[in-house]
């Protein structure tokens, strides 16, 4: 049962990354008790990253590798393969892709081919990032299946548990997670954990919720799923992805910047009024962020 942060990259404010701010912030959330990072997800604007920035933000975090799950996912494949050449001199715990986006109508066979590459390329675990309203595209367990591609792990973002457990039944030694917030605690029930993005700012939270479930206390561990569940629906009204630097530096103590557009970061005043409600949200429920 792992809690897995797909962790922000924080940004210098001409859009460099904050190589300290990320050293920072991943030891932070280890020290808390998160288990892995995913690097270069959704959450740390891996599709805005360039090649040698993802490779940029593995470097930053070598010393805690063996934590890492590398997203090395790009349009270009070649760019893919020199992420996956590289990954070989740091000891990840796995690479990770989502599929190919934006691009309509592509072939299944395309689809597969582009992570059947992926996986006689790297000396490293391979695990799938399925993410059907970002991509476009469901690399579902009946796909991999009908290919005879088994994959070592995937991070399934899907509000519907059932298309993540069925990685599980069609393939019982694959890692599965699930990438949504709002499932955390079914997913740290029913599958091999959550990769969730409020815990960059949350991690307490996920941490508390994974201990009450371990100890059987799921009125506990709901208390800690509906905090979550509020946060996210509050971040949601400002943009999500921008919220969570403010909601970071607010319950970490620590300056991640602001991200860096297309994301842009939220104004003034929107900082002020998500800052206040979020204060009573986590006054309210008395629970350590
Ligand atoms: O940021 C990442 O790489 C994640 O896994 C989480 C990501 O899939 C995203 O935050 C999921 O959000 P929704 O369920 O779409 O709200």
């Amino acid at each position: 049962m792992e809690v897995v942060v797909p962790i922000l990259t924080p940004f210098n404010p001409d859009g460099t990354i904050n190589r300290e701010a990320l050293k920072t912030h991943a030891t932070n959330l280890l020290e808390k008790g998160i288990d892995l990072i995913f690097l270069n997800g959704t959450t740390g604007l891996g599709p805005a990253l360039s090649k040698e920035e993802k490779k940029e933000t593995l470097r930053t975090l070598s010393d805690v590798a063996d934590r890492v799950i590398f997203q090395v996912g790009e349009l270009n494949l070649n760019n893919v393969l020199e992420l996956v050449k590289f990954s070989s001199d740091y000891g990840v715990r796995a690479i990770a892709s989502y599929s190919p986006y934006y691009f309509p109508r592509l072939p299944e066979k395309w689809l597969i081919k582009y992570f059947q590459t992926i996986a006689s390329h790297s000396s490293h675990p391979v695990y799938l990032y399925n993410y059907p309203l970002a991509t476009g595209y469901d690399i579902s367990a009946e796909l991999l299946s009908k290919f005879g591609l088994e994959l070592a792990g995937v991070k399934d973002t899907n509000q519907d548990l059932a298309h993540s457990m069925k990685f599980k039944t069609t393939f019982p030694k694959m890692k599965v997670y699930n990438g949504s917030d709002t499932l955390a605690f079914y997913s740290l029930l029913s599958l091999d954990g959550t990769v969730a993005s409020m815990s960059n700012c949350l991690p307490t939270v996920f941490v508390e919720m994974k201990r009450a479930i371990s100890q059987g206390d799921v009125k506990k561990a709901l208390v800690h799923q509906r905090l979550i569940t509020s946060i996210v629906e509050l971040a949601r009204k400002y943009g999500q992805l921008g919220a969570l630097y403010v909601l970071t530096e607010m319950t970490q103590g620590y300056s991640v910047g602001r991200p860096r557009p297309p994301i842009f970061p939220l104004e003034e005043g929107e900082e002020r009024e998500l800052k206040k409600e979020v204060e009573n949200f986590i006054k309210g429920l008395g629970v350590k962020a």
